[in-house]
C-alpha cells in the first residue's frame, strides 16, 4: 500500500471537504482515483453525521478511509478482527450486502426497501452495495424489483431524478425464494451473494423481517454464512423480542449460539424517529433544562401513544401480544429510559445503554392496579359502522387481549422518586398521535395565583415533544396579555418543525438502517436492556392473563376507556393539555 497526499485540487470534492480530510488521507495504489474519492465522500457523509460525536471526544482517526462502513463508535468484534486481518487493497474493494429476510411482507414493503431507497437516493450507502430479498414466496428478479416501485411510496417520491435513482437503484435488488429453515436455500442465497460480492471484501446486513418464532432458524442459517463471507456480518431483529421474561431469555439465549451480541441489532424503530433522537439534545445542550430535570420541578411525565385505526390486517399478530407487549414495554418504555436516565459519560453507545438499564432497573414492576386495560368495540358514526377488535376474522370472538392500556410507573431513584410516569397506548382512538408531556410543578407562592381562579393546574408550565405527527416541541407559557389591564394568557412558546426546518424528517428506519450499516448502537436494544424491561412488565402480564382480567370496552374512535382519568386521578394527574387547547 502507497500513500499519496490528498490533491486539494479535485473537482469532485468541496473545499471544506478537502480541508476536513487532508490531515489523515491516504490513497490505495489498486484503487482509481474516482472510486477513492467517492470513498472519501461518503466517509465524510459519516463523519458529518457524527460530528457531534467527534467534538465530544472521539478522536478523528476513529474515522479512516482503511474501514469499510466501520464503526464510529468503539466497537471491537470478531468481525472487526478479521477485517484487520486483510490488506488494505482487499478492504478498498469492499461491499455492501443488505438482506431483506420476509421481504414479501408488509413491513418490508412499506418502510425496509422505501428507507434503503431514500438512503441511497441521498448517497447514504457505500458505492458498491447490493440488496437481496429472500422469502418463501416465489418471485423473480423483476418482480421484486417490481413490488418495491410499486409498493415504494416515501419521501422521495416526488423528488428530482426520483425515476432514474429507482432505476439504478433496482438494478442493484435480487430476489431468492427459500424456506427459513433449510440450510440448502440458505446455501444458494450465499452463492448468489457471493456471485455478485466478486470475491471483494464484502459485509452483510441481514433484516429479519419476519415473525419471531422463525428467528433462530433463520440466523441458524444465516450464520453459517458468516463462515464464509470477510467481511462483517450483522444481523437487524425486529420487534417483538419474546412475549415476557423466559421467552426473550430464550431467544436471547438461541440467537447467541450463532451471533456475538455486537452482531446482533435489535430494532426500536421509535428510537429512531427524529424528536425521539432530539430529546436527549434538547436535556443536555440546553442549560434551561436540565436543572428543571427532576423531581425538584417536574410533576409527572405522559408517554401517550394513540392511533386512529385498529388492528385491521394485524389481528392474528396482535392477539397474541396486545398493547402491552407492542407499544408499552418497548416503545414507551425505551422513550422513558432516554428520558430520566443520569447524563451518560459520553455519546457512546454503550455509555448511553448503561445509563438506561440503570432507570430500568430502578423501576418499581408495575402493580395491577396501577394499570387499566382496554378494547374497541364496534359503533357508528356519521353513517359509518367501525368493526369491533373481535370482528377481526383472525380474533378469537372471546378474546381478552387488551387493545389499549393505561399504566402508571415509578423510578426509585433520587431524582425521580414519587414522580408518577403515566403511559398510554391504544389503537382505535380518536386521532393518531405520540407525545412526551411533561407537567411541572406549581409556581410556589405564585404572586398571579388570584388571576388563575381556583384551578392551579392550569396555571403549571408544560413542556410537550410531539414526536408524530407534525412534529413540535413546545412549552406552555403563561404570558400577560397586552393592554392596560392585567389579564393572563397561557399560550406556547413553539419549535414547529415545518416552519422552522424546511426539510421533510427522514423515517426513522432509514437512521436505523444507517447505524446499523455504519456499525453504530446507540439506537439499538442491548440484552441487558431487555431483560430489566420484560422483568418490569412480567409479573403484570402474567397476573393479567391469570385472572383473565376483562378489558373494558370502548367504542371505536373515541378517547379510550374512562378508567384511564380514574387511574390518573390517583396520582393527581390529568392526561394531555392541562387547559384542554389540544
Ligand atoms: N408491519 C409492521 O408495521 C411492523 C412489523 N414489525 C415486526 O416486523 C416483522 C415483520 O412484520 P410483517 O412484515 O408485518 O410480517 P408479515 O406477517 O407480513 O410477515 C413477513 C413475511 O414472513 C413470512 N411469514 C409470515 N408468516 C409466517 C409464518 N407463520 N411462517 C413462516 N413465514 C411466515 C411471509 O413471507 P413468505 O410467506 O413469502 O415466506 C411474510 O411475507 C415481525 O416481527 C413484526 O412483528 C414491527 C413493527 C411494525
Ligand atoms: O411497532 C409498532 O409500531 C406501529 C406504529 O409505528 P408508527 O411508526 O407508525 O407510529 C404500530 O402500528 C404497530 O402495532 C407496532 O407493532
Amino acid at each position: 500500500m502507497a500513500t499519496a497526499h490528498f490533491s486539494p485540487c479535485s473537482s469532485s470534492l468541496k473545499h471544506h471537504e478537502t480541508q476536513l480530510f487532508s490531515e489523515f488521507v491516504v490513497v490505495p495504489r489498486k484503487s482509481s482515483f474516482s472510486t477513492w474519492v467517492s470513498q472519501v465522500q461518503s466517509r465524510i457523509q459519516a463523519r458529518k453525521r457524527f460530528q457531534l460525536k467527534s467534538s465530544n471526544g472521539y478522536p478523528l482517526h476513529a474515522i479512516s478511509l482503511q474501514d469499510t462502513g466501520k464503526p464510529l463508535a468503539n466497537e471491537h468484534s470478531e468481525s472487526q478482527e478479521k477485517e484487520a486481518s486483510f490488506s488494505e487493497s482487499e478492504k478498498v474493494g469492499s461491499t455492501l450486502s443488505i438482506t431483506v429476510i420476509g421481504a414479501s411482507g408488509d413491513l418490508a414493503k412499506k418502510k425496509i426497501f422505501p428507507a434503503l431507497f431514500a438512503l441511497y437516493y441521498e448517497d447514504w450507502l457505500p458505492e458498491d452495495f447490493i440488496v437481496f430479498g429472500y422469502a418463501r414466496t416465489k418471485l423473480t428478479d423483476e418482480e421484486l424489483r417490481d413490488m418495491i416501485s410499486k409498493t415504494l411510496t416515501c419521501r422521495i417520491d416526488k423528488k428530482e431524478n426520483c425515476e432514474d435513482k429507482m432505476d439504478q437503484f433496482l438494478k442493484r435488488c435480487f430476489y431468492h425464494s427459500g424456506q427459513y429453515n433449510s440450510g440448502e436455500h440458505f446455501a444458494e442465497l450465499d452463492s448468489k451473494l457471493n456471485e455478485k460480492e466478486a470475491g471483494k471484501l464484502s459485509n452483510r446486513l441481514f433484516y429479519l423481517s419476519i415473525p419471531p418464532n422463525i428467528f433462530v432458524d433463520v440466523v441458524k442459517c444465516a450464520s453459517l454464512r458468516a463462515s464464509s463471507a470477510n467481511g462483517w456480518t450483522r444481523v437487524i431483529v425486529e420487534k417483538p423480542f419474546g412475549r415476557d421474561s423466559q421467552s426473550s431469555g430464550e431467544l436471547t439465549r438461541s440467537l447467541k449460539q450463532y451471533l456475538k451480541e455486537d452482531q446482533i441489532f435489535r430494532i426500536d424503530h421509535y428510537l429512531g424517529k427524529e424528536l425521539v433522537e432530539n430529546l436527549s439534545v434538547l436535556r443536555f445542550s440546553n442549560l434551561v433544562f436540565e436543572p428543571l430535570w427532576s423531581r425538584n420541578c417536574i410533576r409527572n411525565v405522559q408517554l401517550i401513544f394513540s392511533e386512529d385505526f385498529g388492528t385491521e390486517g394485524r389481528g392474528g399478530y396482535f392477539d397474541n401480544y396486545g398493547i402491552i407487549r407492542d407499544i408499552m414495554q418497548n416503545h414507551l418504555l425505551q422513550i422513558l429510559a432516554l428520558f430520566a436516565m443520569e447524563t451518560p459519560v459520553s455519546l457512546d453507545a454503550e455509555d448511553i445503554r448503561n445509563e438506561k438499564v440503570k432507570v430500568l432497573r430502578s423501576m418499581k414492576p408495575l402493580q395491577l392496579d396501577d394499570v387499566i386495560i382496554g378494547q374497541y368495540k364496534g359503533h357508528n358514526k356519521g353513517g359509518k359502522s367501525y368493526p369491533a377488535y373481535t370482528d377481526d376474522p383472525t380474533v378469537p370472538k372471546d378474546s381478552l387481549t387488551p387493545t389499549f392500556a393505561a399504566a402508571a410507573l415509578f423510578i426509585n431513584n433520587a431524582r425521580w422518586d414519587g414522580v408518577p410516569f403515566l403511559m398510554k397506548a391504544g389503537k382505535a382512538l380518536h386521532t393518531k398521535r405520540a407525545e412526551i408531556r411533561v407537567q411541572f410543578r406549581h409556581v410556589p407562592g405564585n404572586l398571579y395565583k388570584h388571576n388563575f381562579g381556583t384551578d392551579l393546574d392550569k396555571a403549571t408550565n408544560e413542556l410537550v415533544l410531539r414526536v408524530q405527527p407534525d412534529e413540535a416541541i413546545y412549552l406552555k407559557i403563561n404570558n400577560k396579555v397586552p393592554g392596560l389591564g392585567m389579564r393572563l394568557d397561557r399560550s406556547d412558546l413553539n419549535l414547529l418543525y415545518r416552519a422552522r426546518y424546511h426539510k421533510e424528517i427522514p423515517d426513522a428506519y432509514e437512521r436505523l438502517l444507517l447505524d446499523a450499516i455504519e456499525g453504530e448502537r446507540r439506537l439499538f436494544i442491548r440484552s441487558d436492556e431487555l431483560d430489566a424491561a420484560w422483568a418490569l412488565f412480567t409479573p403484570l402480564l402474567k397476573e393479567l392473563e391469570e385472572k383473565k382480567i376483562a378489558p373494558e370496552l370502548y367504542p371505536y374512535g373515541s378517547r379510550g376507556p374512562v378508567g384511564a382519568h380514574y387511574l390518573a386521578a390517583k396520582y393527581n394527574v390529568r392526561w394531555g393539555d392541562l387547559s384542554g387547547e389540544d
